[in-house]
């Protein structure tokens, strides 16, 4: 899993300098990678309209079976909310992935969120390591299916 965190510019911005930048730091976050979260602020239009062209480049980058988890973050700021959580869930569900609010800084959903896309990589690998026919112990995240459902999440 790589976390996306510190490459904030969307790709097919700026100028064609920086995005061939872009381009070979996206490259090499994406390869190998099995799990990827697209986080936006939901005090933030833009960085949800960014969703989509991350959606696009993860296409174009990615390992066609990576799992994506799209994630609404510092959902403590409902006074200043721009990002209405059903657009994000209709976004969610035409791409056929997760979606949860969160907060960072009052941990609402973030454990869940982790939680959701490491069981998800689990399954789709068949709940084993590759190379490795025993389950290891403490790795099966099955279990939780019905505990970790949450209010805000869209499974
Ligand atoms: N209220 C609130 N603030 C948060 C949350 N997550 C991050 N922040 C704050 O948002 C600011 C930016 O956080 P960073 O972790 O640097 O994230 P970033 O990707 O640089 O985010 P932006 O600057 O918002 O684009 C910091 O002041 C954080 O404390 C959250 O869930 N709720």
């Amino acid at each position: 899993m790589r976390h996306e965190g510190r490459v904030k510019e969307a790709p097919g911005t700026g100028d064609t300098a920086g995005q061939e930048r872009f381009k070979t730091i996206t490259t090499a976050y994406y390869r190998g990678a099995m799990g990827i979260i697209l986080v936006y602020d939901i005090t933030d239009e833009k960085s949800f309209e960014n969703i989509q062209n991350w959606m696009k480049s993860i296409k174009e980058n990615a390992s066609a079976g990576v799992e994506r988890l799209l994630l609404g973050n510092k959902c403590d700021m409902e006074a200043k909310r721009k990002v209405q959580k059903e657009r994000a869930v209709k976004l969610a569900r035409e791409h056929g992935i997760r979606f949860f609010e969160t907060s960072a800084k009052s941990s609402t959903n973030v454990d869940e969120a982790f939680s959701s896309l490491a069981r998800d990589i689990l399954l789709k690998s068949g709940g084993r390591r590759p190379g490795n026919s025993h389950k290891p112990p403490g790795t099966d995240l099955r279990a939780c299916d019905k505990k970790n459902t949450s209010k805000c999440s869209l499974g």
